[in-house]
């Protein structure tokens, strides 16, 4: 179990983290989501002691990091991909992080095998792919057999066989009953993955709570209308518009209506004769539930987005 109380994180005038008050259950992936520079590394650093907090807690099990005799037995993290001494082989890695945390030498060899590093076990970690330096960061992050997993972006640079593998892991190690808290761009990674989301714009929490809830809330909002190009869509768009709703035309046959339920534009499409294949709620996505969630939090956004939110 992590427990973050209050988690606020000053730089100079700006506040990063933001007020931070969130539980991250055992036996669930959690996934942690935001725009660049929300605040998710830097909570992730506060929770492994890497920066302290300007006020606020984390704690894990109750105890914050900094009072944990072994942490890397408690918490595994993996942060930053890059983190290993280059001049290092992964073995020897491994084997100081082991050492100074009185984990057995013999977790070594069985976390190389885990992650399918054992046949490069003896090169140095800098000659390591970006793919090759996740594994072995996930490896340093299962060395001590942690209750708790904080994982920073864990499948950046990954193929789609690690993608996979790192999915089918977290679950595997989720379902062992550990906490998983994990890091991702990857929105429809993240929908596969998580059993929880907690989504955090400019520091501040956006959103907490299952996965299927956090993508619904807000979903059937939007309506799916098809029909044949020239049977009356455009006079429905118009119509629909009188009546207060958005609405855009993807496709000559399609219309994409928001802001009128999806009975109302039938009733209307049967009133203007108009001739229909199909009459949907469009199916919720993370990434339309991400992009409604934190499109006031986005801090470095170019022009693109500002259409998508408009919808345009
Ligand atoms: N040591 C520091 N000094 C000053 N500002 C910092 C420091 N570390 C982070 N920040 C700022 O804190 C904010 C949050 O950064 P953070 O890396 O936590 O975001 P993030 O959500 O992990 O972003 P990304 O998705 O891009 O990795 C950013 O504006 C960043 O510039």
């Amino acid at each position: 179990m992590l427990t973050l109380r209050g988690l606020t994180k000053r730089y100079g005038g700006k506040t990063v983290v933001d007020d931070l008050t969130l539980e991250v259950a055992p036996g669930k992936v959690t996934g942690f989501l935001g725009p660049n520079g929300a605040g998710k590394s830097t909570t992730m650093r506060m929770v492994v002691g890497l920066d302290e907090p300007t006020s606020g807690a984390a704690l894990i099990r109750g105890t914050p990091y900094a009072e944990l005799a072994h942490p890397l037995r408690v918490v595994g993290a993996l942060l930053d991909a890059r983190a290993a001494h280059p001049r290092r082989t992964a073995q020897q890695h491994l084997l100081a992080m082991a050492r100074s945390n009185g984990i057995s030498a013999r977790r070594v060899p069985e976390v190389l095998d885990a992650v399918g590093l054992t046949q490069v076990a003896g090169k140095r970690a800098g000659s390591f792919s970006l793919g090759m330096a996740q594994r072995l960061g996930i490896a340093g992050a299962l060395l001590g057999d942690p209750e708790v997993l904080l994982l920073d972006e864990p499948v950046n640079g990954l193929d789609p066989d690690g993608v996979l593998w790192v999915r089918t892991l977290l679950r595997s190690l989720a379902a062992e009953g550990r906490t998983v808290f994990l890091s991702s761009h990857l929105m429809s990674e993240m929908e596969l993955t998580a059993d929880r989301l907690v989504v955090i714009g400019r520091g501040r929490l956006l959103a907490d709570g299952p996965t299927a809830e956090v993508v619904g809330a807000g979903a059937g909002r939007t309506v799916c209308v098809r029909g044949p190009q020239h049977g009356g869509l455009a006079a429905l768009a118009d119509r629909l518009r009188r009546e207060g709703a958005e609405v855009a035309r993807p496709a000559p046959d399609e219309l994409s209506v928001s802001g009128v339920p999806l009975e109302r534009v039938g009733d209307l499409a049967h009133e203007g004769h108009v001739h229909l294949y199909e009459l949907r709620a469009a199916e919720a996505s993370l990434e339309e539930a991400y992009m409604r969630l934190t499109s006031q939090s986005v801090e470095y956004a170019q022009e693109g987005r500002t259409d998508l939110e408009a919808g345009v």
